[in-house]
């Protein structure tokens, strides 16, 4: 969120002995000598003070703006030119308070800011840079100053970010910013919780990316995996390998037991391959219908075989009873593997293609076997 300010040269004075209006511990000009207004930050060079007061006229300005934020749908902050809150609508005290203490009776009042003594805490005359974190602070902090010298006006378009909210836990929000030009100037804060948008972002990435019966990735991240792996191993001068797995008559399990057990029957069999794997940075997925792939990074060809091993062991180990087969039923997988160790293949598909061969002839001699690429 909130764009890096850009530096500044401006020599106009905002120094005031107005304790309403912000203390700049230097002048724009010691500004412009530290030479970016980036190096600014809040502690060392300014301290804002709550506007605790405000007068007939700038009351009389902030009621037909008091009475849109409180109609609006959207949870719209309205801050002064110190960051002060200065009007809040409900929708924006829900999403500030946060659902631990809005669960709780001691929510903060939700009225414009008043001068009767307050028993519950209040967000009016809050600092808004208090729900943000660094840097997002940070720059709000130099987008204040930024306005004040007359650099910029303080407006941003909406920009995601994460709020701290005052029951102390995160929230993922965009956030806007307009500057009401009134004689007192008002900047309307505008924020949109994007927690829903992120958790359906999340599912449908993890949709997007997996295989949704054995939950291992799909082809898709296969490939992308595969390349990545083989640009950063080739460029390292690593070895790269891929293991291909195939399951062994696997129509007759079908055709026997029916499709219901079949799926079933890949699930077990994906954890089993999971299970196999040498290291995290291994990738198993699901190549095709009864068919896995592992890609090896950093692996060579004694490796790969190594790993198939295991497959075929943890493979040939399982049992069906769980699923309601007898005990003696088993499934067996062919496998084919190759590697690029001393720059034998040209490309990742190269180095695939050698591996589905190897699995052919693995098919070819009789299942259950294991053909490296030679
Ligand atoms: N239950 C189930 N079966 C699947 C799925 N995807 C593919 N299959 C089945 O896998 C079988 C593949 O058959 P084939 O290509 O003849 O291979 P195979 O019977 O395993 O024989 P070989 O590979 O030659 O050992 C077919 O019966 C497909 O229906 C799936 O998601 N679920």
């Amino acid at each position: 969120m909130l764009a890096t300010p850009t530096d500044t040269t401006a020599s106009a004075t905002s120094t005031t002995t107005d304790s309403s209006k912000v203390e700049l511990k230097s002048t724009p000009a010691d500004l412009s000598s530290t030479n970016t207004i980036n190096q600014i930050t809040h502690n060392d060079t300014l301290s804002f003070t709550p506007n605790k007061t405000i007068n007939q006229q700038q009351q009389a300005e902030l009621q037909p703006i008091k009475m849109m934020v409180s109609l609006l749908m959207e949870a719209v902050v309205v801050v002064d030119e110190h960051g002060t809150i200065q009007l809040i609508n409900e929708h924006a005290i829900d999403l500030l308070v946060g659902d631990n203490l809005n669960n709780e009776t001691a929510r903060p009042d939700a009225t414009i800011r008043t001068e009767e003594p307050i028993t519950t805490p209040t967000l009016i005359g809050q600092q808004w840079q208090t729900y943000l974190l660094e840097p997002q602070k940070s720059l709000y902090q130099k987008m204040v100053i930024e306005s004040q010298i007359g650099a910029r006006p303080l407006n941003h378009a909406p920009a995601e970010t994460t709020l701290r909210l005052m029951d102390k836990s995160n929230k993922d929000v965009e956030v806007s910013i307009t500057h009401f030009a009134l004689n007192t100037p008002l900047f309307a804060i505008v924020i949109r919780d994007l927690t829903k948008y992120r958790m359906e972002y999340k599912q449908l990435h993890q949709w997007a990316s997996t295989d949704c019966l054995t939950k291992l990735a799909n082809r898709r991240v296969f490939d992308s995996e595969l390349q990545n792996h083989w640009q950063s191993c080739t460029d390292k001068q690593r070895p790269i390998s891929v293991l291909l797995i195939d399951i062994d008559h696997f129509k007759i399990f079908n055709d026997k037991y029916g499709h219901i057990l079949g799926d079933y029957c890949l699930q077990k069999i994906a954890r089993a391959i999971e299970s196999s794997l040498p290291d995290a940075d291994c990738t198993a997925a699901r190549y095709g219908g009864e068919e896995f792939a592992i890609i090896l990074p950093n692996c060579n060809a004694r490796q790969v075989e190594q790993t198939a091993r295991l497959v075929q062991k943890n493979i040939n180990d399982l049992t069906y009873v769980d699923i309601g087969l007898d005990a003696a039923v088993t499934v067996s997988v062919s496998q084919g593997h190759a590697s690029e160790v001393n720059g034998q293949f040209r490309t990742s598909t190269a180095l695939l293609c050698a591996a589905d061969t190897a699995l052919y002839r693995a098919k070819a001699d009789g299942r259950n076997r294991i053909n490296a690429c030679l």
